[in-house]
C-alpha cells in the first residue's frame, strides 16, 4: 500500500452544523483544519429524515468553498439527483446500492460528470455489492450507524467490516478511499483507523467541539483527532 492511500482525511458532517449560518460554519471548520466537507442528503423516503439538496451545495460553492464536497446521498431513486449534484459542484458522490436499480449505471453517471464515485454500505449491507464494480468506485463508505440521524453511537461490528473492506481495496490494487461514517469520536478514531479506514466523517463530535475560547473555531477537536491518528501511522 502506498503512503498516499493512507493519508488520513477528516470530513466534518455539516448535518450537525448550525444551518442558520451554514456558509460561515463551513468556512470555520475548514479554517480549523478539516480536509473535506461531508454533505448528508436525506429524502424522508430512503431514510426517515429530510435535509438539504443541490441548491445548498451550489450556494456553498458560490459562497467561496473550494474544498472537496463529499455528497452522501441517502435518497431513492438516486440517478436524477446525481446530475443535479454534479451541476451544483459536488466533488465526490456516494450512494447506497439498495437505492439504485442499476448500480453500475449510477456509478458511471457520477464518473461521466467528472466526480469521484462511491458506494455506501449500511451496517447490514454486504460488501458483495462491490464484486463487479470495483473498477468504478473511488470511495467505499461504511456506515457505522444506521443512516438518517447524527449523534448515534458507533456500532462495533463495523471494525471487522472495515478490515474486510480494506482487504478488498488492497487486493484491487486501486487507489480507493475507505471512509467511515457515524459515531466517530476522539476516543475511537484510532481504533477505526487501525481497522483500515482512511477518511473519517464526524458530525456531532466536531460541531459540538467548538474551541472554548473562540466559538467560531474547531481547531481543538480536529487537533485531537489528528493526534490520535498520528499514533496509527
Ligand atoms: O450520514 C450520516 C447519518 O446518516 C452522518 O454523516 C453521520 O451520522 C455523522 O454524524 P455523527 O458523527 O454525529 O454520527
Ligand atoms: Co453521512
Amino acid at each position: 500500500m502506498t503512503d498516499a492511500t493512507r493519508d488520513f482525511l477528516i470530513a466534518p458532517s455539516i448535518l450537525s452544523a448550525d444551518f442558520a449560518r451554514l456558509g460561515a460554519e463551513v468556512d470555520d471548520v475548514l479554517a480549523s483544519g478539516a480536509d473535506i466537507v461531508h454533505f448528508d442528503v436525506m429524502d424522508n423516503h430512503y431514510v426517515p429524515n429530510l435535509t438539504i439538496g443541490p441548491m445548498v451545495c451550489e450556494a456553498l460553492r458560490k459562497h467561496g468553498v473550494t474544498a472537496p464536497i463529499d455528497v452522501h446521498l441517502m435518497v431513492k431513486p438516486v440517478d436524477r439527483l446525481i446530475g443535479d449534484f454534479i451541476d451544483a459542484g459536488a466533488s465526490i458522490i456516494t450512494f447506497h446500492p439498495e437505492a439504485s436499480d442499476h448500480v453500475d449505471r449510477s456509478l458511471q453517471l457520477i464518473r461521466d460528470g467528472g466526480c469521484q464515485s462511491g458506494l455506501v454500505f449500511n451496517p447490514a449491507t454486504p460488501l458483495s455489492y462491490l464484486d463487479y464494480v470495483m473498477d468504478k468506485v473511488d470511495m467505499v463508505l461504511l456506515m457505522s450507524v444506521n443512516p438518517g440521524f447524527g449523534g448515534q453511537s458507533f456500532l462495533p461490528g463495523t471494525l471487522d467490516k472495515l478490515s474486510e473492506a480494506r482487504r478488498r481495496i488492497d487486493a484491487s490494487g486501486r487507489n480507493i478511499r475507505l471512509e467511515v461514517d457515524g459515531g466517530v469520536k476522539v476516543d475511537n478514531i484510532a481504533e477505526v483507523a487501525r481497522a483500515g479506514a482512511d477518511t473519517f466523517v464526524a458530525g456531532s463530535a466536531v460541531f459540538k467541539g467548538r474551541n472554548a475560547a473562540d466559538p467560531h473555531r474547531y481547531d481543538s477537536v480536529i487537533r485531537d483527532f489528528r493526534a490520535q491518528l498520528a499514533g496509527v501511522r
